[in-house]
């Protein structure tokens, strides 16, 4: 079980996540990749890692340019699981960016 996190953890874990902003009860970023294969690419990997973590985000593709949106459906809103998952999520942007 996965508590929601308060509005302090929550700009706390906003700190350490400089692409990430909070849109009501999801952490938001963008990506864009350099091509429509990487970013499926992206896609795929963070599908594996979500699978893994039986935690999923939600995704829109268009294109090169990826949205994640992190939210854990079941407590209505951020949990630390949303922040591993943005976490997880920028290791696999940067990698795939070489940033
Ligand atoms: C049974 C399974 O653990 C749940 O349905 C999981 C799956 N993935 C999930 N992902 C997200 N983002 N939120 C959830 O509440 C959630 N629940």
């Amino acid at each position: 079980m996965t508590s929601l996190l308060n509005d302090d953890q929550i700009q706390a874990a906003l700190d350490h996540l400089s692409d990430w902003t909070q849109e009501g009860t999801a952490l938001v970023r963008t990506a864009k990749l350099a091509s429509f294969p990487q970013a499926i690419q992206a896609v795929n990997r963070i599908a594996e890692i979500a699978e893994q973590e039986d935690h999923h985000p939600d995704i829109d593709i268009r294109w090169r340019e990826l949205r994640f949106s992190c939210s854990t459906h079941s407590e209505g809103g951020i949990t630390q699981k949303d922040v591993s998952m943005a976490q997880e999520i920028d290791g696999v942007v940067d990698t795939l960016s070489g940033s």
